[in-house]
């Protein structure tokens, strides 16, 4: 490959992924730290409010039938609050929750031990169900249909399966990935939300809110900054929250004001748009290196540092999310918005164009968070 720059970690600089700021997924240590400002009732969650009340609807009725409600499916991109619906619903059924996940069911078996341990009315959280192994899943379609599972005792001719039934029970299975539920899993749930990004608006009203848990007031202007760069994730407007705060108790005055939050957010390179130093990295050498594009994911990855995955599992979706990255077969593009979000001016189309090119020129002012490459210190 030919000899690129490596924007991001020449000079020994750490790769971006690092301590990475907005990404939407957590880690263990976080999910503690979330653990806490989990809203508990339905009334405390925040926006989704077709999926909030049609839930509440199925929730009621069952309560007031005294039955357990028709298993949910709750679909959507990480961090915006699957989790903490399924316990939710349990809380609002007034029973216990059970944790598992596809993932962590590696053999029928183990599926079939924790169906025959739950109790009446239990709901059993299944995170990441599209993971299910395939016999589990099976297993699963009966269980969810007619409350019974097939304990199979012996081995090969002599093997016989004894059916054991189960006391009702409900299912709310969690996928980030719906489209790869097969069909009849996908059929067994009665109910299915999709959660969907939520409003600057409605994270500012989590933004505040949590504060409020963590103890530490914020202006409204503070919460209003960070509620625009938390990429319409819950979770990463609780996350950008606790730096503005450590800034303000750090170096500010211990007011989480417009100063701290802006400051903070400088400090951890996160822009206005809730780009981060490997999203305007990808961006910028879309468009100073190769004139807005098209090129291919692999020669982009490479000259900003990181593996092709990374760009496309970790930065890219966002990016066309926002318009500012066009995929198109010959390759990444970056659009008008990317090229004035840089306060860059694109090139002009009669101009031969190329690698390197250098045709862009900086027009606009710097940006917050630091200047387009900067690896940071
Ligand atoms: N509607 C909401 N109101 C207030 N806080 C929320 C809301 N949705 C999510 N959160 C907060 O965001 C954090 C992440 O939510 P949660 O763990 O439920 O996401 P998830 O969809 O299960 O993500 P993943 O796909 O990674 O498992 C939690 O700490 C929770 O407090
Ligand atoms: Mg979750």
């Amino acid at each position: 490959m030919a000899d690129f720059d490596r924007v991001g970690y020449e000079d020994g600089h750490e790769p971006f992924t690092s301590e990475r700021i907005v990404t939407s997924t957590a880690d263990d240590l976080e999910r503690a730290a979330e653990a806490a400002l989990r809203p508990r009732r339905l009334e405390e969650f925040v926006g989704q409010l077709v999926v909030r009340d049609q839930l509440s609807l199925v929730l009621q009725a069952a309560v007031a039938r005294g039955a357990t409600p028709d298993h949910v499916l709750l679909s959507g991109p990480p961090g915006l609050g699957k989790t903490t619906l399924a316990m939710i619903i349990a809380a609002e059924l007034g029973t216990s929750l059970r944790v598992t996940s596809g993932p962590a069911i590696q053999h029928a078996g183990d599926l079939a031990a924790v169906l025959s341990s739950l109790e009446e009315g239990e709901v059993l959280f299944i995170d990441e169900i599209h993971r299910l192994a395939r016999p589990a899943e099976e297993l699963l379609y009966v269980a969810m249909e007619d409350f019974r599972v097939d304990v199979v005792v012996g081995k090969g001719a002599g093997a016989s399966a004894i059916p054991l039934s189960l006391p009702p029970f409900t299912v709310v299975g969690a996928t980030t990935r719906a489209g790869l539920l097969p069909a009849p899993l996908r059929d067994r749930f009665g109910f299915t939300g999709h959660l969907d990004f939520y409003s600057a608006e409605e994270l500012e009203r989590v933004i505040i809110r949590s504060a409020g848990l963590l103890g530490v007031e914020i202006k409204h202007a503070a919460a209003h900054e960070i509620s625009g760069r938390s990429r319409g994730t819950p979770r990463i407007a609780n996350r950008l929250l606790r730096r503005v705060r450590d800034w303000a108790q750090v170096r500010g005055d211990g007011t989480m004001d417009l100063r701290a939050a802006r400051a903070a957010l400088e400090v951890y390179e996160v822009d206005e748009l809730g780009l981060d130093r490997l999203d305007r990295a990808v961006l910028g050498a879309l468009c100073t290196r190769f004139g807005g594009g098209p090129v291919g994911l692999s020669t982009l990855a490479v000259t900003v540092g990181e593996e092709s995955e990374t760009v496309e599992t970790v930065a890219e979706p966002f990016l066309v999310r926002e318009g500012l990255i066009g995929r198109t077969p010959r390759g990444r593009v970056a659009t008008p918005a990317a090229w004035a979000h840089l306060g860059l001016t694109p090139p002009d189309p009669l101009t031969p164009r190329g690698p390197g090119a250098g045709l862009a020129q900086r027009t606009g002012s710097a940006r917050s968070g630091g200047t387009l490459f900067d690896t940071g210190a």
